[in-house]
């Protein structure tokens, strides 16, 4: 580990908030506090949660957490570190912080954002864990470079093959940092290394990170699909068709639209191939998309009905995607990402599915 990264620019030891308390959020916050631990010669041993607020069976959420040190609602039976302090105050949450972790379901981060502007440390090193897409006015943005931007820290990116609930349990998983070529870019993947990396949960690193971005939101539009299938019954080949497609559609959107992306971090990391595998075996959009073909509901209520709180997306991500393709002429160029699209939002038969591969 460079000097640089072994404290912060102050020369106190970093000190860490999550952004963000979900069923993924709380699992890493886990891993965060038990290796701010580990490595306190590095970190500060308090790490803040931001919680955003809600009723949990008559009390606060935050004050069941701080009280109980577990997250019933969103990831219940998993003893969180004493260290992990759950906070509803963004604003507080992160004062002082020099390592800020964002892990919302996407569609919350712009309001947190406008919250935090001007209130973190200018020097601090930040890392999204958000698996989504940002289209506005015909293009498209990560929210490694939303956060970047909004907040004007620098920003690197964490995905991989974790089902938050595996990983809360220590079963093993690995998982990729892309980080970007500066030399901050650089201390920053080092940084999260060390808060991230266990013996169980294995980090990864890639100087990459718009393809980890892009592999985390586009894999969740192809595991929609892998859902239609399963909801058809249609079997393991099928499902393995759609994964193949899905991942060359992912690679060739993310070549199309942003420089610089690299082949590798598609076919060679835990953040592309190996996320798009377990999303499709094992996760919500997954099971989602199975109930919305088993049971004709509309996904609005089957994310209600079967996801307790969690947020599912990869509709939304499939409709950003559309808008995209749409605003640029090319969306006959994605045949699996346009009858995801057809099949979730313009009432499309699922068996027309591979009919339009
Ligand atoms: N769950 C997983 O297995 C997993 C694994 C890897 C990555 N991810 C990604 O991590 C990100 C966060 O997912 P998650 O699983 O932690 O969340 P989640 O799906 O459990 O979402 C619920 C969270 O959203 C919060 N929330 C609800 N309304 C809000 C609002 N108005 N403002 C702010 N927050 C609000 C809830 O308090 C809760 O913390 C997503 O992009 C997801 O794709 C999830
Ligand atoms: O449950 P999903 O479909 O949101 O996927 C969870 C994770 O992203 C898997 O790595």
């Amino acid at each position: 580990m460079s000097s640089s990264s072994s404290s912060s620019s102050s020369g106190k030891k970093h000190k860490v908030a999550i952004v963000g308390s979900g069923n993924w959020g709380s699992a890493i916050a886990r891993i965060a506090g038990q290796n701010t631990q580990r490595h306190s010669d590095v970190f500060h041993p308090e790490v803040q949660m931001y919680v955003f607020e809600e009723d949990y069976k008559g009390t606060p959420l935050s004050k069941v957490i701080n009280e109980t040190h577990e997250n019933p609602k969103y990831l219940p039976g998993c003893a969180l570190p004493e260290n992990v302090v759950a906070n509803p105050d963004p604003v507080d949450a992160v004062k002082g912080a020099t390592m800020l972790v964002f892990v919302l379901p996407h569609q919350f981060i712009h309001s947190v954002c406008k919250q935090l502007a001007g209130k973190v440390d200018p020097n601090a090193h930040a890392i999204s864990m958000i698996k989504g897409v940002e289209v506005k006015n015909g293009k498209i943005s990560i929210f490694a470079d939303v956060i970047q931007e909004a907040l004007g820290i620098s920003c690197s990116a964490l995905s991989g093959a974790n089902i938050a609930n595996e990983v809360a349990q220590d079963k093993f998983s690995e998982t990729t940092i892309g980080h970007r070529a500066d030399a901050k870019g650089r201390e920053n993947a080092e940084l999260f290394f060390k808060l991230f990396d266990t013996p169980t949960f294995k980090v990864g690193i890639i100087e990459d990170v718009a393809g980890v971005s892009l592999c985390g939101a586009l894999k969740n539009v192809v595991a929609i699909a892998a859902g239609f299938t399963d909801g058809l019954g249609w079997g393991d080949n099928a499902k393995a068709a759609v994964m193949r497609i899905g991942l060359m559609e992912m690679k060739r959107f993310s070549e199309e639209f942003f420089d610089g992306v690299k082949p590798e971090t598609f076919t060679e990391t835990s953040a592309g191939v190996a996320d798009l595998i377990t999303t499709c075996l094992g996760g919500r959009n997954r099971k989602c998309a199975e109930a919305f073909v088993k049971t004709g509901k509309p996904f609005d209520q089957l994310e209600k009905e079967l996801l307790n709180g969690q947020k599912l997306q990869g509709t939304e991500t499939a409709r950003e995607v559309h808008e995209l393709l749409a605003a640029r002429g090319k969306v006959d160029d994605y045949p699996l990402f346009k009858a995801v699209y057809s099949i979730a939002y313009e009432g499309i038969d699922a068996h027309d599915l591979t009919s339009r591969l």
